[in-house]
């Protein structure tokens, strides 16, 4: 991206987190909550918890629909996308559409969580009390420091790429893997607090979660496999070929099955 954008990117970013605010109705009411919030009930670890309104469920139900999204489809998505680029040449039109694709699989990504945060902040009690909130509230910003780290990259072959490359590989792998595992805390949440039976649920994400992981492995190995049907040349058969097209070029021109006419002179 041309140096001059990359203000604005970050302005846009920052623009979407807070414009989505005004528009999230926090209207529950007072009496909505206390009805529902009095009903206690225990779960399955005998602890007990609050019951929450069907307002709220359908909240919780919203939140974590576009949360997985955002962090279970679209972003581990844009990762398998710009890791197929690596296979194709540099300066070639392919990289660039895998490129394209991977920002604005990224951008989409980040956009949906921003709006999932801003509901989940208005909406929710902001009590940050256990695992899946505090490790959730951390990933809302992690994911805009990466999407800036994304940005602000130095150009290919300056030595400050490597660095680049491995913060921004580094941190987007843990967000991403980090974000799979707020899924299933979440899923574990959304039963406690609703009574809602999530099993299908963590079935249909954990056949996902396994054909992202098998596409991502069979990406490393695909080159390997491939490999497999030529015949492997030793260090002397390579001396040999070499050897044998110098003699090639070194070959008298009367052995062209095309005849100059010189050699119709010398027949
Ligand atoms: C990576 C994805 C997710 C992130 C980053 C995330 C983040 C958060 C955060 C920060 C909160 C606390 C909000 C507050 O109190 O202001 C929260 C609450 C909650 N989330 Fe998620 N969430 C994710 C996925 C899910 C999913 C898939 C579900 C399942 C439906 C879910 C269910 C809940 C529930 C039930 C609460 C209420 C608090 C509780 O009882 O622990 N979340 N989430
Ligand atoms: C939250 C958003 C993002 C996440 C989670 C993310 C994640 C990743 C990951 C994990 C890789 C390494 C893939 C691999 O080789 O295994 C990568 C590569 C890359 N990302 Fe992102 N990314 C994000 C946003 C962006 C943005 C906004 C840009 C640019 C504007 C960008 C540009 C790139 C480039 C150019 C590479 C390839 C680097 C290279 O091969 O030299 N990323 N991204």
């Amino acid at each position: 991206m041309h140096i001059s954008c990359k203000p604005v990117v970050s302005i846009f970013i920052l623009a979407c987190y807070v414009s989505t605010f005004p528009f999230i109705d926090c209207s529950i009411s007072h009496e909505e909550i206390t009805h529902f919030e009095i009903d206690t009930h225990k779960s399955l670890n005998s602890k007990t918890y609050k019951q929450v309104s069907p307002q709220k469920t359908s909240d919780i139900a919203l939140h974590g629909l576009l949360l997985w999204a955002s962090m279970g489809f679209l972003m581990p998505l844009g990762i398998l996308i710009i890791r197929m680029s690596s296979r194709v040449e540099p300066e070639s039109m392919k990289r660039r559409v895998f490129f394209y694709l991977h920002v604005a699989f990224q951008m989409l990504s980040v956009l949906v969580a921003t709006v999932g945060a801003a509901m989940s902040l208005k909406k929710f009690e902001n009590s940050f009390d256990n695992s899946h909130q505090r490790l959730g509230l951390a990933l809302y910003g992690a994911i805009l420091v990466q999407a800036l780290i994304g940005f602000f990259r130095p150009h290919r072959g300056k030595k400050e790429r490597s660095y680049w490359y491995f913060v921004h590989w580094m941190l987007g792998t843990i967000v991403s893997l980090a974000g799979i595992i707020n899924i299933y805390t979440g899923l574990k949440a959304y039963h406690k607090r609703t009574l809602k039976g999530t099993g299908l649920l963590i079935i249909l994400f954990t056949a996902q979660v396994s054909l992202i992981a098998l596409i991502y492995l069979f990406q490393d190995k695909l080159n390997y496999m491939k490999k497999q049907g030529v015949t492997p040349i030793s260090e002397s058969s390579h001396q040999d070929i070499a050897q044998r097209q110098n003699q090639k070029e070194l070959l008298p021109v009367v052995q062209c099955g095309k005849r100059n006419a010189l050699g119709n002179l010398f027949d």
